[in-house]
Parts: C-alpha cells; sequence; structure tokens
C-alpha cells in the first residue's frame, strides 16, 4: 500500500477524534500544511555519470550505528491507535533497521518496547524522548528507566514548555487518555500521579543548564528536539547535546512558527559538523529524505505516516511505510548519481521557482 492508502485506511479505522488527535496541530494548522508544502518548493538537481550501483544508504547516528536514515519520531499513544500498540511499532522498526524513538507519553512501558525490539532484531535502537521534568527527580527517575530498559541515547524535547493548542482536540473534547490507557512510563515515579496525559510533565521553567545536568546525569548520548533558530543549536552543542533534532513538533505547538526543512540549512551552517542534525516534520517521500539529507540532516524522522500504517495494517503497516520510504530514498539517491548519503550535497537542492525562472543558483 502507498503512504497515502494507508492514511486512508487508518482514518476507516480509526474512531474519528483519535484519527483529529494525530492529523491535526495548532491553531489553523498553518504550520502543519507548512511542513509538506515546503518540501513541494525544493526540486533536485542530479549529477551524472557518477556510477550509483553498490548503494549504501546507512547513516551513523548516536547510540545507532548503520541505522536507516528514516527514524520513527515519537508520537503518542500508540494503542489508541491499535491493539498492539508500542510493540507493534517496535518490532516494525527494528525488523527495518531504523532507530525507534520511544517517549515518555507511550502506552507501554520503555522496558516491553525494548523487549519487543530484541524479539525481532538482536541490536535495536531504540531512544527515549522526554521532556525536562519540574521536579528533577522526576527527570532523573524517567533516565534511569530508559537506561535499565536499553535505550542507546535519550532525546529531549524542548519546543513545549507548555501543551500546545491542539484545535482539532479542543472541538472534540479530547483532552486526555479514556479510561483503560495510561502513559505508562509515568506511573510509580516520585511524588507523580500515575499516567494521566496531565502528568506528562512540560515545565516552562527549564534552562540549557537543567539540559546540561541531564546530560552530565547519563553515559548516553542525548539528543536536542525541536530546535528552530541557529543560536538555539550552537548552544545545544555547548551544553553537551550528542545530536541536534529541527522540528517544530509537526506544526502542533506554535502555529507561527518556519516550516521545519526551511529552518535546517542554518542550523546545519551553526553545527557545523560537530554533532549529527535530523529533521522531522513533512517528510513524506522518499525525494523529501533527499532533500532534506542534501541540505545537512544525517537523518529524518517521521511521524505520522507511521501512525498511519500502525491504525491501519499494526506491524505490517509501520513496516511497509519504513520499507516504502526506503525503497523510494534509495531510487532517489540512484537518479541523483548517488551511492552515499553524503553524495547528496547542497548545490544539488534547488528551488522550483528558481528553476522555472531559468535563473542562476
Ligand atoms: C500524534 C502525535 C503525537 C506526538 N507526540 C509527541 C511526543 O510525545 N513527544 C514529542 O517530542 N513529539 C511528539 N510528536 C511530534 C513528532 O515527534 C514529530 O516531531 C512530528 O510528528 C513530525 O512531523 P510529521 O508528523 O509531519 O512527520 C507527536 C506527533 C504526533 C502527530
Ligand atoms: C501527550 C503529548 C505530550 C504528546 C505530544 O507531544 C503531541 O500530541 O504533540
Amino acid at each position: 500500500m502507498t503512504l497515502r492508502a494507508l492514511h486512508d485506511a487508518a482514518r476507516e479505522a480509526l474512531d474519528p477524534a483519535h484519527y483529529d488527535y494525530v492529523a491535526g496541530g495548532a491553531g489553523e494548522e498553518r504550520v502543519l500544511a507548512g511542513n509538506e508544502r515546503a518540501f513541494d518548493r525544493y526540486a533536485l538537481l542530479p549529477r551524472v555519470l557518477r556510477g550509483a550501483e553498490d548503494r549504501d544508504t546507512a547513516a551513523d547516528l548516536p547510540g545507532a550505528r548503520r541505522a536507516a536514515p528514516v527514524v520513527v519520531a515519537p508520537t503518542a499513544f500508540h494503542r489508541l491507535m491499535h491493539p498492539d500498540g508500542e510493540r507493534a511499532t517496535a518490532r516494525a522498526a527494528a525488523a527495518e533497521g531504523a532507530v525507534l524513538i520511544t517517549g515518555t507519553a507511550a502506552t507501554t512501558a520503555v522496558a516491553d518496547v525494548v523487549a519487543a525490539a530484541r524479539e525481532t532484531a538482536p541490536d535495536p535502537a531504540v531512544w527515549f524522548q522526554l521532556y525536562l521534568h519540574p521536579r528533577p527527580a522526576v527527570t532523573e527517575a524517567l533516565v534511569r528507566r530508559a537506561e535499565k530498559a536499553g535505550c542507546t541515547a535519550l532525546v529531549v524535547t524542548v519546543d513545549s514548555p507548555v501543551f500546545g493548542r491542539h484545535t482539532r482536540d479542543l472541538r472534540n473534547g479530547f483532552t486526555d487518555l479514556p479510561p483503560g490507557y495510561a502513559a505508562e512510563n509515568m506511573r510509580d515515579l516520585p511524588g507523580a500521579p500515575p499516567g494521566a496525559l496531565t502528568d506528562i510533565p512540560m515545565s516552562a521553567s527549564p534552562t540549557w543548564r537543567d539540559f546540561g545536568e541531564l546530560a552530565r546525569m547519563t553515559s548516553l548520548p542525548v539528543l536536542v528536539k525541536g530546535v528552530l533558530h541557529p543560536a538555539d543549536a550552537r548552544l545545544a552543542v555547548e551544553h553537551g547535546a550528542a545530536g541536534v533534532v529541527v522540528s517544530n513538533h509537526g506544526g502542533r505547538q506554535s502555529d507561527a512558527v518556519p516550516a521545519a526543512v526551511d529552518c535546517l540549512p542554518a542550523v546545519v551552517r551553526a553545527v557545523a559538523g560537530r554533532v549529527p542534525v535530523l529533521l522531522d516534520g513533512g517528510v513524506r517521500r522518499g525525494s523529501d529524505v533527499a532533500v532534506a539529507l542534501a541540505l545537512g540532516a544525517a537523518a529524518v524522522g517521521v511521524g505520522r505516516p507511521v501512525v498511519w500504517g500502525l491504525a491501519a495494517e499494526g506491524e505490517a503497516g509501520v513496516r511497509s511505510v519504513l520499507a516504502t520510504l526506503r525503497d523510494e530514498y534509495d531510487h532517489t539517491l540512484a537518479l541523483c548519481g548517488g551511492r552515499r548519503n553524503a553524495d547528496l550535497t547542497e548545490d544539488m537542492v534547488v528551488t522550483r521557482d528558481v528553476v522555472t525562472r531559468g535563473g542562476t543558483w
């Protein structure tokens, strides 16, 4: 099934309020729409006669050597989308050699997510996404939980000092998990009530100093997710980040920010090769992956398409999304005359209006 067909099947399968939770964004959903539209503006200028055989698309990421360049971005509540929930997503990602970022808002505990991944592959890469909790003891407990489970990296989301205003959720009255579901990673934490959406901490107070403390409390690599400004990318590296994820949270936080991919080149320049830069938001085809990699990303994250695959067909649906993007990307790489991700360079990305105007670039 194509990604579009999986989306349509997911819409059929899901409770409309749950569909809207995934599909929707903040405010008027301008950023949500803009993330995808931004990719439409870019075109790839191939190089020819370079030899495009024996392609190898593996990426070296923190805590994930030779991973697929397409990473599963953290998305909440997989058991609402399919009875097999995060376990299905974990098995699919492991089978496809993709990093899975599971998060604090998962409806399956991180130890069970890693165990499911290990049923499929001997050495899967599962990263754990968290927020900086107002109580440092809770943040630390989450870190230890992820370490004990066998996660190979942590991802701290920094674009959510407050919850996003998801217009559709407010309209549908979807403001918390239904009875019978919980954010399982929030159970039995020091001083934290168990598992409701509102227990998932989004403190307005953390600073780079708090991030630095977190990075020092663990030997795992710690990435920062939700950076758009190049100065913040520089600060992230200075405070010990092992990677930077350029992201506007899929248009679910501010509805006034630029498209994620449009922020990528400046962040790549600011980071200057010191750590890998990842990008998520609006990646829907292999050529989007190629554009992001050419603009300097080491890998991309996909959010909604993975959830559509899960809702439509469980583990097989997620595998199909990851395999489709991988195959399309590999094909695009060949058509660009490339054998390695690094063969895609910034000069090969042009904006379509520049081409049509016949201008110089
Ligand atoms: C349903 C849903 C839930 C999400 N939950 C989280 C989360 O718990 N933590 C987080 O850092 N990002 C979360 N995100 C944002 C994604 O990690 C990612 O940034 C975004 O989905 C990328 O855009 P895309 O959906 O266009 O691929 C969520 C996104 C969606 C769609
Ligand atoms: C439970 C939320 C923290 C999940 C989230 O980040 C989102 O819905 O965008």
